[in-house]
């Protein structure tokens, strides 16, 4: 049997080919250029308005304030159960966290249980704990508001964290800090190492024939180290810049307001229904989940990695340097804004830990 050596292509690399294979390869998703064109002046002039930079991340309420040690373990914490928030209930009944007077929903909530368990008093952030804490504990941690759903995907979550709370104690003296010292400096490499050492960071999938990578995960995890620590000291890396869009469920529906994405009729008609549908019927008996990999997931994710990356190059071609991070921050920061809007665009929903 002859050996295959493999040629080493990094995580990160492997996002960008996959986005572009999947581009190239789409039936019912594309990029139109002329409207990258039209969503890059406009994304550019309010980002230029806002001054919208890595500063921007910690103005948020609910992320660490103080880029420190124990910000990273936050971090860590955090994108490794920033997965599926959505659930199917009338929006009275949705899962949600109430934090100092104030009502979070979906991504939110996670920071929002977390910080509530500090303020309890719980060690929530070392892996010495929520690797071994009960799934009573844990599930309290997380607890939601009085006659909300429970957290979705909680058995997942709960698996996540004993996975890799594990890894961190028994390799790496139970601090994600210990493995971010081993990265030299370069957000490829950290990617590589994250996508090594905790299986349920690895987001890849097969699309006609060939495996692809999103690493959504493993990427927003590097992201945001860099975004807090505005890019110095612990959140220094040399290749910030090769960290592609974060294959979410929100920032397609951002690219599509701005022109960026398209679907097909086919596609546009079975997300409609589907959105539909859940409301009826919930997601018990919905047909219209898409199942983690189908081809119109991969799809939507792969060309929404790939419209950032036209977009991104569109705005160098203004003569104008901003990365993926930012563009993506910024979108998603906007989707969250602009839910009125965004209401117009379905969203494609699907049970996964991958985003
Ligand atoms: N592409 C991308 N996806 C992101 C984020 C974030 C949080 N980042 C914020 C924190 C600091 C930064 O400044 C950002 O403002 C969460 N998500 C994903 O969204 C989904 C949740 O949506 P909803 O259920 O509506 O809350 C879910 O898949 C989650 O994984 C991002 O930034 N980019």
């Amino acid at each position: 049997m002859p050996i295959t050596i493999r040629h080493f292509e990094s995580a990160v690399s492997r996002v960008l080919s996959s986005a572009h294979f999947i581009n190239t390869h789409s039936q019912d998703v594309f990029v139109p250029q002329d409207g990258v064109k039209r969503a890059a002046s406009q994304i550019l002039r309010r980002m230029q308005s806002l001054g919208y930079s890595t500063a921007d991340w910690k103005k948020h309420t609910l992320t660490p304030s103080i880029a420190d040690a124990h910000a990273v373990e936050w971090i860590f914490l955090v994108d490794a159960l920033n997965f599926s928030f959505w659930c199917d209930q009338p929006p009275s009944r949705q899962y949600s966290v109430t934090l100092d007077g104030k009502t979070y929903r979906g991504y939110w909530t996670l920071c929002a249980a977390v910080n509530r368990a500090l303020a309890e008093g719980i060690p929530i952030t070392d892996a010495r704990y929520y690797a071994v804490a009960s799934d009573e504990e844990l599930a309290r941690v997380f607890r939601g508001d009085e006659g909300t759903e429970p957290m979705p995907m909680l058995r997942e979550r709960i698996m996540v964290l004993r996975e890799v709370g594990g890894v961190l104690v028994e390799k790496h003296g139970g601090r994600f800090a210990n493995l971010l010292a081993r990265c030299g400096g370069s957000a490829s490499g950290l990617v590589d190492l994250v996508a090594a050492e905790f299986a349920c960071f690895r987001d890849e999938h097969e699309f006609q024939g060939r495996p692809v990578a999103m690493f959504k995960r493993a990427q927003i995890l590097v992201a945001d180290i860099w975004a807090c620590f505005e890019g110095k000291g612990l959140g220094r890396f040399e290749d910030i810049d090769s960290v592609t869009m974060f294959a979410d469920y929100r920032v397609p529906q951002a690219l599509c307001h701005f022109g960026a994405l398209e679907y097909s009729p086919r596609l546009w008609e079975h997300l409609r229904e589907s959105e539909k549908t859940l409301k009826q019927l919930g997601e018990a008996k919905s047909p219209g989940l898409l199942p983690s990999g189908h081809p119109w997931e991969v799809e939507i994710r792969g060309n929404s990695i790939w419209a950032v990356e036209c977009i991104k190059r569109c705005m160098e071609e203004e003569g104008t340097h901003v990365n993926a991070i930012l563009i993506d921050f910024y979108l998603w920061d906007y989707s969250k804004e602009h839910s009125e809007e965004m209401k117009e665009i379905p969203i494609h929903l699907t049970r996964s830990i991958n985003y």
